[in-house]
């Protein structure tokens, strides 16, 4: 099991006898946000989960689970006001996260320990989302320092949730760029692609980036048609998921059909380099491939690892299939 290293320091998320503990966390939260004296005051009894150079320190233990390690920051307070709020856990402890890494700024390698990661079959504790958001805050707030407006510094409030310019007043918040990502099916097979940039041999469902004022449908039908040559209909949500690359995107899940009767794919090389319809034989044996292939092995069809949601929605497909096959 993995988990990230946390130091404690030592006020919790007040009780309250008027609402759910769910309602009191997520008040309690927008609190820390909103009140410097108060996420200071958090601060000093917090969980801090620490990263370095935005990977997440972690360590394993003998009995093959990872745990975290107290470090001592000692007086250095100075870094603790770098801590970034994330959350509250369900034992009301608020949770920060902070780089003991400094002047980063090289965005290529501060997100290569993720594939690794990803690919881990470890369990995470907390689940890697929580990992994904620490990281995403921490990049925000490292790679905001000046407003782009009047190229002046930027300060954060106390809970690293919100930059404000200097010189203008602006406030900037966090940025993420939504993607859909779409399982397609023609009642048989499913549609999975790759650009020339995945590792050698995975597939994947087809996901592009949302353009100014389009809906998630619109971005959807589009993307498909611009890849394969396809037109979608009977679209439905799946679930949604934060994603690191390239810089925070948020990617939103969706499953969609195509007449069989209209399955011919035409696609844009300028954009994935093949994209195949798979059998659900072919996807069941492509799930079990659990580590990528290394140089030298025979080719073979591998899928996104199962924290990532692109290997989610191939496998509520292929259980429905299944499901769909054997009630024949
Ligand atoms: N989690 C998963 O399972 C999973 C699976 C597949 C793809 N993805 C992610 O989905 C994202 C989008 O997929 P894609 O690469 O096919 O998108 P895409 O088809 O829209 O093509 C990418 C291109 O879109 C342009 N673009 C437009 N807006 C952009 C923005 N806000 N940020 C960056 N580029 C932008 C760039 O020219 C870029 O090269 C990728 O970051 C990829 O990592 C995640
Ligand atoms: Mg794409």
């Amino acid at each position: 099991m993995f988990r990230p290293l946390k130091i404690l320091i030592g006020t919790k998320c007040p009780p309250t006898r008027c609402c759910s503990a769910f309602v009191s966390r997520m008040r309690y939260v927008n609190r820390l946000k909103e009140d410097d004296e108060a996420c200071a005051a958090a601060l000093q009894n917090a969980h801090i989960f620490l990263f370095h150079r935005l990977s997440p320190l972690l360590q394993r233990t003998e009995h093959r689970t990872l745990r975290p390690t107290a470090l001592r920051l000692g007086s250095d307070r100075t870094l603790l006001k770098e801590s970034v709020l994330i959350g509250c856990s369900e034992e009301n402890q608020a949770q920060f996260c902070l780089d003991v890494g400094k002047n980063i700024l090289n965005p290529g390698s501060s997100l290569s320990w993720w594939p690794e990661t990803l690919n881990d079959p470890s369990p995470y504790e907390p689940d890697l989302c929580f990992l994904l958001q620490g990281q995403a805050l921490l990049r925000w707030n490292q790679t905001s320092g000046f407003c782009s407006t009047t190229g002046q510094p930027t300060h954060r409030n106390r809970a690293g949730s919100q930059r404000v310019c200097s010189s203008s007043g602006i406030i900037y918040y966090p940025k993420m760029s939504p993607v859909v990502i779409v399982l397609v099916s023609d009642g048989k097979r499913c549609l999975l692609g790759r650009q020339s940039s995945f590792p050698r041999g995975m597939y994947s469902a087809l996901a592009g980036f949302c353009d100014m004022g389009e809906t998630l449908e619109e971005t959807l039908r589009r993307e498909v048609a611009e890849e394969v040559g396809l037109e979608v209909h009977s679209v439905s949500y799946s679930s949604s998921q934060h994603w690191p690359f390239p810089h925070s995107s948020f990617m939103m899940a969706f499953h969609a059909s195509v007449s069989p009767a209209h399955t011919q794919l035409n696609v844009d090389h300028a954009e994935l380099e093949d994209a195949r319809w798979f059998s659900l034989e072919e996807i069941t044996s492509a799930l079990q491939v659990k580590t990528p292939p290394r140089r030298g092995d025979p080719p073979v069809v591998w899928l996104p690892p199962k924290h990532a949601i692109g290997n989610r929605l191939i496998t509520e497909w292929a259980d429905r299939q299944r499901r769909w096959e054997e009630g024949e």
